[in-house]
């Protein structure tokens, strides 16, 4: 199988690892130090699972360098996508799979909109991985790729990849589901820690915090449901999964704003209260969380 991977940051250097020490043809999209580094020492990723070391790396700044692939893994941060979107063409056959891994529920939309619904795969990652330095990934935890066609069903190629990917991909009819319910779980909890500076153990702790958590899971899962996805008792058990965490835990958009980078807020927050404002769903903690960070 041919990847190409949009972007050898945390997501896509992890999994590019994974696929290439596994035999497959892996090709990056990267830029600055960190293509510098991948072209002449390979990709290094630190894993409690076990390092991996690839060299021999195939990378480029240019898509047109990358040739047509199989599948293409599309990891960079939201706020990339509308500079990356525009030069995908050239990787693009008849059946390239592009899939989607970033947190949300709109790139697949916009993925579509570039190169056609018939070739994007929604996609959920569930890693936690960052750069640590150029041609260096560090993965803390996690690592699991879950997918689908567009409506949920698996299909040749869909399953070429998880074959490809291994024990750490899935194929998921419930796709939808599982990108919102992420989306449940990241937006208000990343709004919150923003605001707060709090770890996940402090935000679940303090009665008050975790009740404005409660509201805000709850309104994601009604913007969900105005958007044809059921989320359940989304406040109960989006709360249950933050309780599992671990209490140091932060979201990424939490460390990005406070450490002043840009951050993915409007890709979490800022979709909330726009999908709501669009079925007419009221989204007051969101909102607040939102007027207060943007
Ligand atoms: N990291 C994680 O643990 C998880 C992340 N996600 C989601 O996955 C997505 C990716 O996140 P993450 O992997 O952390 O992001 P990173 O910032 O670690 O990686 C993105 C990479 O893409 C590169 N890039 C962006 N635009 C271009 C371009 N035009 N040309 C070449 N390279 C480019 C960036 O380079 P540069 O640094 O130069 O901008 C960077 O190396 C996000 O939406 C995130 O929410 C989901 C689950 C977990
Ligand atoms: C689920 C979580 C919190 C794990 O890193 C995440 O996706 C993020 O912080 O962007």
């Amino acid at each position: 199988m041919r990847t190409v991977i949009i972007g050898a940051g945390g997501v896509g250097g992890y999994f590019g690892a994974l696929l290439a020490s596994a035999g497959h043809e892996v090709a990056f999209l990267a830029r600055g130090a960190h293509l510098d580094a991948l072209r002449t020492r390979g990709l290094r990723v630190s894993s409690p699972d076990g390092d991996m070391a690839v060299t021999g790396v195939r990378a480029s700044d240019s898509t047109a360098e990358l040739g047509t692939a199989d599948v293409v893994l599309l990891c960079v941060k939201t706020w990339q996508l509308d500079a990356v979107l525009p030069h995908l063409k050239p990787l693009i056959g008849p059946d390239t799979a592009v899939v989607t891994t970033q947190n949300g529920v709109e790139a697949p939309d916009a993925v579509a909109a570039a190169v056609g619904r018939e070739h994007v795969l929604p996609g959920v990652a569930r890693v936690i991985a960052r750069i640590d330095g150029p041609g260096v990934i560090a993965h803390v935890g996690g690592g699991v790729l879950t997918f689908a066609e567009w409506d949920g069903g698996s299909s040749p190629r869909a399953e070429a990849l998880r074959e490809a990917v291994g024990a750490r991909a899935s194929v998921s009819p419930g796709i939808w589901s599982e990108l919102w319910a992420k989306f449940a779980f990241i937006a208000p909890t990343g709004g919150l820690g923003a605001v707060t500076g709090a770890a996940f153990g402090e935000l679940r702790d303090d009665p008050d915090t975790r009740r404005v958590l409660a509201d805000g899971y709850a309104e994601v899962g009604a913007v969900a449901a105005a958007h044809g996805v059921d989320l359940g008792d989304v406040a109960a058990s989006t709360l249950a999964f933050l309780d599992a965490q671990p209490e140091q835990g932060t979201t990424s958009l939490q460390r990005d704003i406070i450490a002043g980078l840009p951050s993915e807020l409007d890709a979490w927050t800022g979709a909330v209260v726009r999908l709501g404002e669009a079925k007419d769903v009221p989204t007051p903690v969101n909102r607040v969380l939102w007027s207060v960070l943007k």
